[in-house]
C-alpha cells in the first residue's frame, strides 16, 4: 500500500484518448502506489482495456499524461520501450508465441532485451513456472497446453522481466469455467506477495478478495473509486451498484440512499 509520504509509481492524470471520433477516455485520473491491487471494472465499451493500453503505451493517447515512478508515457515517447519493459502485461488471448515453447517464450525477454545469458533466464524461468505451478510444462509448445496453463505461463512470461507494475486485461475472460480458479489463484498468491497491479476483471470474487481500490468506469470515465468493502456494500453510485448486481448476479446490495 501506498504510504502518503510515498510518490506514486504511476501517476495517471487528465488522460483523454479519441479513436476518431470515438471519445474513448475522458479526463481520467488515476494514482496507483507501490503493491497496491486496482481492480477495474464497468461495462462493455467503457473504455477499461483503452485505459490499460494506454499505460502500457500500446495506444496512443492525446490529451493528458501518464507517467511511471515521474517518466511520462506515450505510444509515440521516446520512452516507450522502457515503459514497457517496466510493465508486465497480460491479455485476454494470451498472446504466447506459438513457435516457441513455454521455456522459450519466458526467457526471450530477459535474453533479448535484458541480455541475461541463457543459463541464467532459465533457471530464473523454472522458478517462476514452479510459481505458477507449471514446471512440468517448460518444453511444451502453446498449442499442447490448456488456456489455463497457456495464460499461467503468459503471467510467468511477463514476471520474468522483473516488472514494477502488472497490468491484466481480462486474464480469465477467454478461459472455460474449470480453468479460471487457476489463474485467479495465482493472481492472488501475486496480489498476496505484494505485486503491484492493475487487473480489469469481471469476477467480482477476486476483486472482494484481493483489491486494495475498485474503480468503476463508465462511458470513458472514471465515474467510482472505492475500498472494496464500501463497494460491496452498496455504498456506490447507482451505474456501479447495478453493474455489481448484475455481475454477481445479486440483486440484495445494501442501497447508498
Ligand atoms: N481500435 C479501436 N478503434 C476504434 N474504436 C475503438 C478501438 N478500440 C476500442 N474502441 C472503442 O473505444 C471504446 C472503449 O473500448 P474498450 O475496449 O476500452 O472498452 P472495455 O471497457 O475494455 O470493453 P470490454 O469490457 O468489452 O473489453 C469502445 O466504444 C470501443 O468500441
Amino acid at each position: 500500500m501506498m504510504s502518503s509520504s510515498s510518490r506514486p509509481l504511476l501517476e495517471v492524470s487528465g488522460l483523454n484518448k479519441w479513436f476518431g471520433a470515438m471519445h474513448a477516455l475522458r479526463d481520467v485520473d488515476l494514482t496507483v502506489g507501490v503493491g497496491e491491487r486496482i481492480v477495474v471494472c464497468g461495462p462493455s465499451g467503457s473504455g477499461k482495456s483503452t485505459m490499460v493500453r494506454c499505460i502500457n503505451a500500446l495506444e496512443r493517447y492525446q490529451n493528458g499524461l501518464i507517467r511511471l515512478e515521474g517518466e511520462a508515457i506515450n505510444a509515440d515517447c521516446d520512452s516507450v520501450f522502457g515503459a514497457r519493459r517496466a510493465i508486465g502485461m497480460v491479455f485476454q488471448s494470451f498472446n504466447l508465441f506459438p513457435h516457441l515453447s513455454v521455456l522459450d517464450n519466458i526467457t526471450l525477454g530477459p535474453r533479448k532485451l535484458l541480455r541475461l545469458p541463457r543459463p541464467d533466464a532459465e533457471s530464473a524461468a523454472m522458478m517462476l513456472l514452479s510459481q505458477v505451478r507449471m514446471e512440468d510444462q517448460a518444453r511444451k509448445m502453446p498449442s499442447q497446453l490448456s488456456g489455463g496453463q497457456q495464460q499461467r505461463a503468459a503471467i510467468a512470461r511477463a514476471l520474468a522481466m522483473n516488472p514494477k507494475l502488472m497490468l491484466f486485461d481480462e486474464p480469465t475472460s477467454a478461459l472455460d469455467p474449470e480453468m479460471v480458479k487457476e489463474v485467479l489463484d495465482v493472481m492472488t498468491a501475486l496480489a498476496e506477495a505484494g505485486t503491484t497491479m492493475i487487473c480489469v476483471t469481471h469476477e467480482m470474487g477476486f476483486a472482494k478478495a484481493v483489491a486494495d481500490r475498485i474503480v468503476f468506469m463508465d462511458q470513458g470515465k472514471i465515474v467510482e473509486t472505492a475500498d472494496p468493502a464500501a463497494f460491496f456494500a452498496g455504498d456506490c453510485c447507482d451505474r456501479a451498484r447495478s453493474f455489481v448486481s448484475t455481475t454477481t448476479g445479486r440483486s440484495g446490495l445494501a442501497s447508498s440512499s
